[in-house]
């Protein structure tokens, strides 16, 4: 069972709380997107609140990417978010990161330095494994307990998600706790359960339409965005070059026999897209199926309206709707007009779920909101819902882990 803030006598303790404020980066170098960071105000203000000393840790990026920063902005950030000093080291588990942790003070908190700055970290280990890197042996000898509120990163096994546990008492945050209480519980929102998978994650995607279909957890499951477009080719539609050589060039292409298996196993369950949208001399241009190919080879980049009155129907009839990824390519206005509309019915139906990530961050930018959950995790929300488990969480749960 997994211990939570409720079971920890916080006072005087030192804890290391793992987060999730992995975000988009402005050239600048600032915060193009804060959610996330607003997402762990509530777990960090209790902790401080309740007396404890708090060492944030926490990853940006990945090595290589424009995004890989320090974590001075978040740092000062979380700061204005929490409404009182947050200090900032630009190490991690060194003598002078522990030093640092070994001063604090009931309600002092510390941002380290990104943990992936360290190779051991952009590994993955099993958890008795990653309790020996450098990392968690060095900070875990500072530290009296561990905090994990990082769902969005839980699908990775990496030491400061999975070490922790083995060697210190753990405990999920409030946003690990309440994401895990809502995704892990699909099975028992209202029925009708319709899926709506778009986006660019094709193989992600149709492992979750695999999983739900199985399963039964889906009544219906609706295909939009680049998902769409592999499907409509698995259905024998020729999309034209543009959107085919797309497909190809991303990776997807054995991904069209994956989706003709599904079809052929449950395709009256499956909606496919009617219309779609391509640029035609600078304007969105909409196709019906029976016109397809483009004579241009136009791409396919949202779904066009009568997909979104066929989608909007079959959504008024649900209970419940969980949503990943866009429709279309929502970041041009000319072919959003899927994504918002999607979206929009979806915060009509009683239970309206969103697997997070860039997702959650499109919506904001969309100016969408009401859903019933907005997850903070992409990948860890996707693989939640193939109801496979998730290292961090099982390493929180797991028997070898170390109890207070
Ligand atoms: N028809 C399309 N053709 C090309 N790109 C598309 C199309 N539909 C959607 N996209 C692109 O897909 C991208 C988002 O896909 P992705 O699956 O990564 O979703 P996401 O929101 O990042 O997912 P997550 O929330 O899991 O992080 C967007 O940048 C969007 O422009
Ligand atoms: O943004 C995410 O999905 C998480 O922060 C995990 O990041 P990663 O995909 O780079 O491991």
């Amino acid at each position: 069972m997994i211990e939570t803030l409720d079971d920890l006598d916080v006072e005087g303790t030192t804890v290391g709380v793992r987060v999730d404020i992995n975000s988009p980066i402005g050239d600048d170098g600032s915060l193009a997107d804060d959610a996330r960071l607003q997402a762990h105000v509530d777990t960090l203000s209790e902790l401080l609140d309740r007396g404890g000393r708090v060492a944030v840790l926490a990853h940006q990026g990945r090595p290589g990417s424009d995004d890989f920063t320090g974590l001075e902005t978040h740092a000062s950030h979380l700061a204005d978010l929490l409404d009182r000093p947050v200090g900032y080291a630009d190490v991690t588990f060194s003598d002078a990161a522990c030093e640092l942790v070994e001063s604090l003070e009931n309600g002092d908190c510390v941002v380290l330095e990104n943990t992936r700055f360290y190779s051991e970290e952009y590994m993955e280990f099993e958890p008795e494994r990653a309790a020996e890197t450098h990392l968690v042996e060095g900070l875990s000898s500072v530290l009296d307990a561990y905090v994990n509120d990082a769902f969005a990163a839980a699908h990775r096994s990496q030491p400061s998600l999975v070490g922790f546990p083995m060697v210190l008492p753990s405990y999920a945050g409030r946003v690990m706790e309440s994401e895990l209480e809502v995704l892990g519980s699909i099975e028992e929102t209202p029925e009708p359960r319709v899926y709506v998978l778009g986006g660019a994650k094709v193989s992600d995607s149709i492992d979750v339409a695999w999983s739900v279909l199985e399963k039964d957890l889906a009544d219906h499951v609706l295909t939009a965005g680049v998902v769409g477009n592999v499907f409509l080719i698995a259905d024998g539609v020729d999309l034209g070059d543009e959107s085919s050589d797309f497909i190809y060039d991303e990776g997807y292409w054995d991904e069209i026999d994956r989706a003709r298996d599904l079809l052929d196993a449950y395709g009256e369950r499956i909606a496919l897209p009617r219309d779609v949208a391509i640029d035609r001399e600078g304007k969105r241009y909409e196709l019906g199926i029976n016109a397809l190919p483009p004579k241009n080879d136009e791409g396919a980049l949202d779904i066009g309206s009568s997909t979104l009155a066929y989608y909007e129907r079959i959504l008024s009839d649900a209970g419940t709707v969980i949503l990943n990824g866009p429709a279309g390519v929502f970041e041009d206005d000319r072919f959003e007009t899927g994504t918002r509309g999607l979206y929009e019915a979806a915060t009509d139906v009683d239970t309206s779920i969103v697997g997070g990530g860039d997702t959650a961050s499109a919506l904001r930018s969309l100016g969408i909101d009401g859903f019933s959950h907005v997850s903070t995790g992409g990948g860890a929300a996707l693989r939640m819902l193939t109801a496979e488990p998730l290292p961090a969480v099982s390493a929180l749960e797991g028997d070898e882990r170390v109890s207070e």
